[in-house]
């Protein structure tokens, strides 16, 4: 069981220690020795591209590389925005191989930050739909400002295109088979309480309060001796991780099938048309 690829992933190749690393996309810092800080910072609204999920994946893998590091926060640049989800001009009209490359890079930053042998906090700073929502759900720990016109959730079906499988399996994990369907159906997005009541997050917290509530989370998970910790994630992460593993190169091709269908790209055009109401 411990054997699962990925969890327990060696940092031989990784540099060890960090400082203040800034590289486009992300910022990684270190503001104590246990602890990690991953900032998202893709203007206007960190959305995943496939240039943005690989730096995502590679900083969480820097982090990994210390091995005095037993915790990350991942946090946003923008007050107001976590993330919003997937780049969808990714995903507009795309060319196949580059649309391909871009779900294997959502693949592997999902495997990446779910099977991270760190201990991860979310601390959601505002809006964070579909694939901000997967990377808040990929977390051992979820902290959401306060403020009702902020969303979380998988509004996927308003854009007329349906989560992967695996998002609905952790969707499922996360709230319940019930309210699941309710979510995915409905395209539902939640306010902060509203998240709090069905369990997409752990906690509501005052804007000024998110990181500080976010760190001191994270601190108590990395006193727990990383041992039965780790061991402990990878009883209840690895079967999922396993499934997705081994359907990688399937998945790619439902991804690419379903988005490069005349219906979805025209859902797609108008809702990114509709976005900001400029494009
Ligand atoms: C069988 C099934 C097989 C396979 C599965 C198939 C597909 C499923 C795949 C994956 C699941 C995940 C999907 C996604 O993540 S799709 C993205 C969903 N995200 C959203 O719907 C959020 C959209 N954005 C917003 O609602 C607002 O922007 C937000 C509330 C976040 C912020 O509002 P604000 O008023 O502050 O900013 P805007 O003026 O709206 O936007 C500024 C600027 O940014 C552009 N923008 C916004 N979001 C995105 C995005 N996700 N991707 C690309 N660009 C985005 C927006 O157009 C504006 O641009 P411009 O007009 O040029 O200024």
């Amino acid at each position: 069981m411990f054997a699962s690829r990925g969890l327990l992933r060696s940092s031989r190749r990784l540099v060890g220690g960090i400082s203040s690393a800034t590289r486009t996309y992300v910022n990684l810092s270190k503001p104590s020795t246990s602890v990690a800080v991953l900032e998202l910072d893709r203007a206007p609204v960190n959305s995943l591209s496939k240039e943005m999920a690989d730096a995502v994946s590679a900083a969480i893998k820097e982090a990994e590389g210390d091995d005095k590091v037993q915790a990350l926060v991942l946090k946003s640049s923008n007050p107001k925005i976590f993330s919003a989800g997937l780049d969808i001009t990714e995903m507009n009209n795309p060319e196949v191989e580059r649309l391909e490359d871009f779900w294997r890079s959502i693949q592997d930053l999902f495997l990446t930050l779910y099977g991270s042998r760190l201990s991860t906090v979310a601390a959601i700073e505002g809006h964070s739909p579909a694939g901000g929502c997967l990377l808040a759900m990929s977390c051992d720990y979820r902290v959401m400002t306060e403020g009702e016109n902020f969303k979380i959730g998988l509004n996927e079906t308003k854009l007329g295109i349906a989560a992967p499988y695996w998002l609905k399996d952790l969707f499922v994990k996360t709230i319940g088979n019930r309210e699941a369907e309710l979510g995915l159906g409905l395209g539902k997005l939640y306010s902060p309480s509203e998240a709090l009541s069905v369990n997409l997050i752990d906690e509501v917290v005052k804007n000024e309060d998110v990181l500080e509530v976010a760190m001191k989370e994270a601190e108590t998970w990395a006193k727990i001796p990383p041992k039965g910790r780790v061991a402990s994630k990878v009883m209840l992460r690895s079967e999922m991780m396993d499934e997705l593993r081994e359907k990688k190169e399937l998945d790619v091709g439902w991804f690419r099938d379903f988005i490069m269908e005349e219906g979805t790209q025209k859902g797609i055009d108008a809702y990114l048309k509709s976005l900001g109401g400029k494009k």
